[in-house]
């Protein structure tokens, strides 16, 4: 027979039953945002492939698809383009498309090193063997610093250049910014502890104490590259694993360089081997086979 007191005792068990099973559900919610937060951070996309050879086909389509995207809306596209690793590979995976159209594109470099374009330090040098002699880029779409000049007038030379080229943005707003990573965690010539990191006037400027060789360069600062429709990083091997996990996980102290590139209205891509992801904790995208971002 049921008791008031039996009553009372199941309202009791019902109730902490019921703040029980809310603190489950509150404390799945916080895991749940804390995670996502890390993992989603300001809608970046963290796509991982086994090898580069996977990586590439993705790249050269993630740069056509936003090519047609910008000649639909405004009749051109621009994009700066980086160097070291990634000349090689974007401009093998870009030749090895069926059709490639580039006649409407404006090239510019997010970063380039002051030595000659016959010099193999040269980023343009290098794009223009590997690729601009093989398709049809008009020259004049193509943004070159001159490294005839010294390193401040250099800057001041590729900035006019950069405002001809954008004459309704304040700051150039690309519509892609293609960039590497240093396994120091520098990106474009904007390298850690330097002050250029805290530029916010100038769209381009001189550097030279480059830690890394040759040590003159002009390089985007990060109004630019924060200015971009899309940015994508490419970040490739093994040696780039611990300080990739610090720029996509967070570190103690100062944030990298590479971490600082967090773009206000656009898009933000990592686009990693295995080897490179070998050491990350956040969830990570991992398409299949011919798949399209
Ligand atoms: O010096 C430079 O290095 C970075 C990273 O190059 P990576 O070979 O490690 O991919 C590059 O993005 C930058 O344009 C270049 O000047």
């Amino acid at each position: 027979m049921m008791t008031c007191r039996t009553v009372k005792v199941w309202q009791l068990q019902l109730t902490s039953l019921y703040i029980a099973q809310n603190l489950f559900l509150l404390s799945l919610s916080s895991q749940y945002l804390f995670h996502s937060d890390s993992a989603f951070m300001a809608g970046r996309r963290v796509v991982v492939f086994p090898s580069s050879a996977e990586l590439g086909p993705v790249l050269a389509h993630l740069v056509t698809s936003r090519a047609e995207k910008a000649l639909a809306s405004h009749g051109r596209f621009t994009l700066g383009l980086s160097g070291g690793s990634l000349v090689s590979m974007l401009s093998k995976e870009l030749l090895a498309l069926p059709e490639l159209d580039c006649s409407k594109w404006v090239i510019g470099f997010c970063d380039e090193r002051l030595v000659s374009f016959d010099d193999p330090e040269s980023t343009y040098g290098l794009y223009k063997n590997q690729l601009f002699s093989k398709v049809n880029i008009p020259d004049s779409g193509i943004l070159t610093i001159d490294p005839s000049l010294p390193v401040s007038e250099c800057a001041e030379n590729y900035t006019r250049k950069l405002k001809e080229a954008f004459p309704d943005d304040d700051i150039p707003v690309f519509d892609m910014l293609l960039l590497g990573m240093g396994p120091d965690g520098h990106t474009c010539s904007l390298f850690p502890d330097h002050p250029l990191l805290e530029e916010t006037k100038k769209i381009v400027a001189p550097i030279s104490d480059s830690p890394k060789p040759p040590p003159q360069r002009v390089t985007m600062t990060l109004p630019v590259v924060n200015s971009a429709c899309c940015v994508a990083f490419v970040s490739t091997g093994g040696s780039k694993a611990p300080i990739l996990k610090e720029v996509l996980e967070g570190r103690e102290g100062p944030a990298f360089p590479a971490a600082r590139v967090v773009p206000t209205n656009g898009e933000l891509f990592w686009l990693v081997d295995d080897p490179a992801a070998a050491s990350l904790t956040i969830q990570v995208e991992r398409p299949g086979s011919g798949a399209k971002l």
